[in-house]
Order: structure tokens, then sequence, then C-alpha cells
């Protein structure tokens, strides 16, 4: 197709694609300081380079791309078992402990196979939409919780370190879908068990970019490989206790013949399709991928809600309109609130917790702008880059959720303008839990408090941590507006 467009020029090479080289590199990281704002490092190396260049890391070859076009050509070549990147790391543990690989670190048919079995009831709406009572359960938690923080430890209004209770909120979340378990994580005091929980998941996230840095044989004499390998032991291990004592349940349960639909882990167990092996593997991941992203997206949301006073109203009278009264909104309810929508979606354009996505191309030489790359080439998707693309998102520094709102003067956006959960067949897993996640928690905290910005005016930027989070803690201040009405009629 792209010959056509270029003519019958031979297209170009790899070797005369330009970009930074390994010294350059190091130098914007280490010297110039983007070694935590990388994010920032997409657009300002498209500046110099244009939307695609190559970034050499010593022996490894990245190729960037940084327009939604050809962000486009590179997803829509995708053969039938995209790779985003091997994970050697990650499938090393495994290795060693003889565990099962999932979707985040499986590879080929096996793969494919997990997906098939994970998407019907991750994805599907009839069955994502069966999880808001769980969900709803969890948010009216939270919305106490927010109430004992503030009257325990923010002056009565305060609610300090959003992004880590939104955390313990996430944490929550997925695990009532998955186990329909409670952990515990929005009592007064959260369980150890738990905590250790979320410690590791931090540590592993901090140790996997040191690890990769090294060869492969040399991991075991690394101490921080000893660091890593046990807090992947732990994660296994609260992961292997929740799946045995779901098992212990149903076979007590089909001892008293009891009908046993419900939790996501009740139906793998039951459908017999992996073994208890595979499925521990699988759940492992899925609790790893939907924490952070979740909580981190909610957390850039209500910053600037906070910020924003004009477009937390016009969200509350959404809510107010579609969900009078005490009326606690289900997914149904959800499907009225385009606004609510709208400031998901321009949240995770402005913030886009997986700011660049790795693609490996397996197993066809592909075409990207003038060039042909050979099987194997490392791509990086600049997400980021392009979400702050004032061709695609005029004002793209503005916080506006009204662009995404249809209307007759609403300019058709690029489909690969923002794609926050990726695309195609290994695109998120989690994608429709996370919304409706999402969009409970925002509906009806807004709903509850009106939230506002922390009275020192201190900013939060963006830092990548593997994703995008904020660099300092986002402390807000949250009104109950209950209180503030007179006790009137919500
Ligand atoms: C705001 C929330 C979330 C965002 C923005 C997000 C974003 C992403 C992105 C960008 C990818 C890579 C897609 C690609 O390579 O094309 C991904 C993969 C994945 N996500 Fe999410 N995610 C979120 C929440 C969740 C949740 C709640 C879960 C679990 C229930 C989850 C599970 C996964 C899994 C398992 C994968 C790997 C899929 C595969 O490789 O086959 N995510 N996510």
């Amino acid at each position: 197709i792209r010959l056509s467009v270029v003519g019958i020029s031979k297209p170009k090479t790899m070797d005369e694609l330009g970009g930074p080289s390994f010294a350059t590199t190091l130098y914007w990281l280490f010297i110039k300081g983007y070694f935590q704002t990388t994010q920032q490092m997409q657009i300002e190396h498209k500046k110099i380079y244009g939307p695609l260049w190559k970034s050499t890391y010593g022996p490894l070859v990245v190729v960037n791309v940084a327009s939604a076009e050809l962000i486009e050509q590179v997803l829509r070549q995708e053969g039938k078992h995209p790779v985003r990147t091997d994970m050697p790391h990650w499938r090393g543990y495994r290795e060693l402990r003889n565990q099962a690989h999932g979707p985040l670190t499986e590879m080929g048919e096996k793969w494919q196979r997990i997906r098939s079995i994970l998407n019907p009831r991750m994805l599907k709406p009839k069955h994502v939409s069966s999880y808001s009572n769980t969900i709803n359960d969890v948010v009216t938690d939270f919305i106490s919780r927010v109430a004992w923080l503030r009257d325990t430890s923010g002056q009565g209004v305060m609610v300090n370190d959003l992004t880590a209770e939104l955390y313990k909120f996430a944490f929550e979340g997925i695990c009532s879908v998955l186990f329909e378990t409670r952990m515990g994580c929005m009592n007064e005091t959260v369980p150890e068990e738990t905590q250790k929980f979320i410690f590791s998941v931090g540590e592993m996230f901090r140790l996997s970019p040191i690890i990769v840095l090294f060869p492969k044989s040399l991991w075991p004499y690394l101490p921080f490989w000893k660091q890593f390998v046990a807090t992947w032991d732990h994660l296994f291990k609260v992961a292997e206790e929740l799946v045995n004592k779901k098992i212990e349940g149903i076979q007590q349960n089909v001892d008293l013949d009891k009908n046993m639909e419900g939790a996501y882990l009740t139906h793998l167990l039951l459908s017999d399709q992996m073994t208890v092996t595979e499925i521990l593997g699988s759940i492992t991941e899925l609790l790893l991928a939907g924490v952070d992203t979740t909580s981190n997206t909610i957390s850039w949301s209500l910053y600037h809600l906070a910020k924003e006073p004009e477009i937390q109203e016009q969200l509350y009278q959404e809510v107010i309109s579609v969900c009078p009264g005490d009326k606690v909104p289900t997914s149904s309810d959800i499907t009225q609130m385009p606004y609510l929508k709208a400031i998901v979606k321009e949240t995770l354009r402005l913030y886009p917790v997986v700011p660049g996505n790795a693609r490996v191309t397996v197993e066809n030489e592909i075409i990207v702008g003038d060039h042909l790359f050979p099987k194997q080439t490392l791509f990086h998707l600049c997400h980021y880059a392009v979400s702050y693309d004032e061709n695609i998102f005029p004002a793209p520094h503005t916080f506006m959720p009204q662009r995404w709102l249809r209307g007759d003067d609403k300019l058709k956006q690029h489909p690969f303008g923002s794609v926050p959960f990726g695309f195609g067949i290994r695109a998120c897993l989690g994608r429709r839990v996370a919304e409706l996640e999402m969009y409970l928690l925002l509906s009806r905290l807004i709903k509850h408090y009106e939230v506002k910005p922390d009275p020192t005016g201190t900013a939060v930027k963006p830092i990548t941590r593997t994703l995008l989070c904020p660099a300092t803690p986002i402390n807000l201040k949250f009104l109950d507006r209950r209180a503030e009405q007179g006790a009137s009629s919500l």
C-alpha cells in the first residue's frame, strides 16, 4: 500500500533512519535529566528528528514512532500473535520457579489460547456489567474511608496522598471482581498481608528496569535479583492462597449443590479450560496489570476536576440528573453519562498511564513511513507525544472533556490520536473492568463530595516510573455536599 503512496522508489532501510546515538541518549537521560520524564523526551526528540527515529541503547535498537498515522501503520500490520517485548526478567522468574506465564508474559499460540479463555468474562459487556454491584460495594466503602481520612488525618477536610488511597481502592476492586473476596483495604487498618502484597508490587516494578540492564547470565549474581525473586515469590504466594481458598469454597458449595456462578476465578476453575497452575499465572498478572493503572488514572481525573470547578459542576449535574436522590449508578446509568466518559477519555489523553508501548514485529517485515523494517524490529509507540499533537488535539495542554463529545462542530479526530488501552488483539484485557471501576467511583465520589485543590497550591507533574505517575503526592480537599447543602436533597 505504502509503495503506491511513495511511488516506485525503494523504501529506505533501517540504517538510513536518523536518531540519537547511545552517548546522546545517555546525555539526555542523565545530564539533561530526562531519566524520570522520558514521556517529555518523546516530545523533544520528535521536534528534532521528526515522527520516526531510531534510538540505540548499547546493542539494543529501538524505532520510535510518534505520529498517529505511523502508529496506525505499525499496529495494522501486526501478525496473529503480537508481542510487546519478550520480558526476559519476568519470564526468567516463572521459569526458575516452574510457574505458568499469563497474558502479559506469554507469546505465540500459547498467548492466543490464554486470551481466548480470559477474554469473554473480562471484555464482554454483559459479563462486565454483572460486576457493577461488587464494585459499587467497594465504592461505598471508599466514600466512607474518605470521610474517615478527612476526620482522622486531614483536619476534617483534606485527603493526603490520594493515589495511595486509590491504589487500595483499585486493589480491593479488582480482587472483588476476580475472587469475590474482600481484602480489607478499605478498613481503617489495612491487613498486613495485603500491605505486603502492595509493597511487593512496588518493589517488583522498581527492580525490573534495573535487572533488564544486565545480561541474563549475570542475574544469579546480582543482589537485587534475589530481592526480585523474593518479591515475585510473595506475589505468587498471595495469589495462590486466594486461589486455594476459592477452590475450597467451590468444593464446599458443590457438595451442597449450590449454584456457583459469579466470580471470575470461580468461572475459570469450573470451566476446566486451564490447569490450576495456569490459572495462578494469569490471575497474578491480572492483579499486577490492574491496580497502578486504574488508580493513577483516577488520581489524575480528580486532580483536574478539583482544578476546574466548572467541569466538576457539569459532571455533578449530569450524575444527579441520571441518578437523583439516593440512587446508586449502575452500568446502564453510565451509558447515559457521556460527560463522565469524556472526562475519563480526556484524562487518559493527557496522562496515558502507559506513555509508550513496545511492539516487536515477530512474523513480518513491515513498511512504516518511507522505511522498510526487518522482522524482529522493536518499535516504541510514543503515545504520549501523539496525545499532545496540536494538529490532532488543539490546545493540547488544556483539560477539555468536551473534545470527546459528539456534536456538529466536533472535528473528526484521528482514531489513533489517543489509544490508552492499546489496539487490536493484544490490547488491554482489563479495559472494560477498569472503565467500569473509574466511572462508578468518579460519579459517586463527585455526587457525594465537592473536590477542591490543595490550598498550598502545589502543582503536580507526571513522571514515568514504568507507568506515568504523579511525581509528588496529590492532596485534595473533599467537602461533603450534603453538609454543605444543609442536609438537603442528596
Ligand atoms: C486505566 C486503566 C488501564 C489502562 C490505561 C491500561 C492500559 C493497558 C495498555 C496500554 C496495555 C498494552 C496494550 C497493547 O500492547 O496494545 C495493557 C495491557 C494489559 N492490561 Fe491493561 N490497562 C488498564 C487497566 C487494566 C486492568 C484493570 C487489568 C486487569 C483486570 C488490565 C490487564 C491488562 C493485561 C492482562 C494486559 C496484557 C494483555 C496482553 O498482552 O495480552 N489492565 N493495558
